[in-house]
This record gives C-alpha cells, sequence and structure tokens, in this order.
C-alpha cells in the first residue's frame, strides 16, 4: 500500500507568502468529531505557526461534511476573508451514501473555489475505517488538518 508506512504530512515550508495579515476561514463539520477536532487543531496550530494571528483565524463548525460546500460559500463571499479551510471525515458505512457525500463535497468546495476566486481547501478524510481517519488525524500517517493549512498558506502565493 503506498501510505502504508509513510507520514503523509511531510511537506516543503520554504518560501511560504507573508500570512500576517490575511484572513482564513476554517469550516468544521461535527460529525466524527473525534477526528475533525484533532484535525482542526492541526489547521490552527500550523496557521498560528507560520505567522496567522489567531484573531484573524474565524472558526465556524457545521453539522456534517455536506454542508462544508454551502458554508465555504458563505465564507468565500466574505470579502474579508482570504483563504477557506474545510475540515471533515466521512467514513465508509453499510451503504454507498459515504460515496455521495465525499462526491458531492469534492466539487462543491471546487465550484466555491472558483466562483469567488479563493483558495478552497479539501480537508476531508474519506477513510474505510475509523482507524483509517485516526492515522491521518495526528496519528501514524500525520495530520491532515495541518497539510490543509499549509495547502491554503501556499495557495496565497500562487499568482500570475
Ligand atoms: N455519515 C457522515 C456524515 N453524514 C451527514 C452528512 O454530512 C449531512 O450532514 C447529512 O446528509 C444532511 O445533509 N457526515 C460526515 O461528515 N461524516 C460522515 O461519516
Ligand atoms: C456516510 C456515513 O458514514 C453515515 O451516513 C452512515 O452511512 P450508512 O448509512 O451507509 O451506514
Amino acid at each position: 500500500m503506498a501510505s502504508e508506512h509513510k507520514n503523509l504530512s511531510v511537506f516543503s515550508t520554504e518560501n511560504l507568502p507573508d500570512i500576517s495579515e490575511k484572513h482564513f476561514a476554517i469550516l468544521v463539520a461535527e460529525w466524527n468529531s473525534e477526528v475533525t477536532d484533532p484535525l482542526f487543531s492541526g489547521a490552527y496550530q500550523t496557521l498560528l505557526r507560520f505567522g496567522a494571528k489567531e484573531e484573524f483565524i474565524h472558526v465556524q463548525t457545521v453539522p456534517g461534511s455536506y454542508e462544508l460546500s454551502y458554508g465555504a460559500a458563505l465564507a468565500a463571499q466574505a470579502s474579508h476573508i482570504d483563504a477557506v479551510i474545510c475540515i471533515g471525515c466521512v467514513i465508509q458505512g453499510e451503504t454507498r451514501h459515504n460515496d455521495y457525500i465525499n462526491n458531492a463535497v469534492a466539487h462543491g468546495l471546487t465550484q466555491v473555489s472558483i466562483q469567488y476566486n479563493k483558495p478552497v481547501i479539501f480537508g476531508v478524510l474519506t477513510p474505510n475505517t475509523l482507524q483509517q481517519a485516526l492515522d491521518r488525524a495526528g496519528g501514524k500517517h500525520g495530520n491532515k488538518g495541518d497539510e490543509a493549512a499549509i495547502t491554503a498558506i501556499k495557495m496565497l502565493g500562487v499568482s500570475f
């Protein structure tokens, strides 16, 4: 398995832009909070680590990952928000419900990002099991919340 023994949160932090005056929205799904709480903490602490101001990080919860798209649209259309980070965890159940949620959120967040011309980061785990999720929320495979925050920071440095 490609990720079997890897920390998936290893990333370059060179040449990051100055984010001291940037405003970040973080949307956190309440479903599977034992996973989304550490994902959020990873994202929040990573933003602070690389220079974001606490008062410029705006946090809201939504009931589930499916609601992240609408929550992201509300955040992205706010003029003071520079980037949106969406945190969720959709664990495969007995039916194909998880597939519909995951596909809807992936497409929805992409549409919001393009519509409002702002980075909207997909920090949603789509594991088969709770353990796979915990492994990626501060466990042996790192923290996808950290990755989501670094991705938001890097995207703020992308311009033409
Ligand atoms: N099963 C999971 C859900 N389900 C709830 C949906 O996200 C949504 O809130 C509901 O369908 C009403 O619109 N959400 C997760 O984030 N993770 C899950 O595992
Ligand atoms: C997607 C989920 O984990 C939750 O809605 C339960 O799914 P299922 O009804 O397929 O077990």
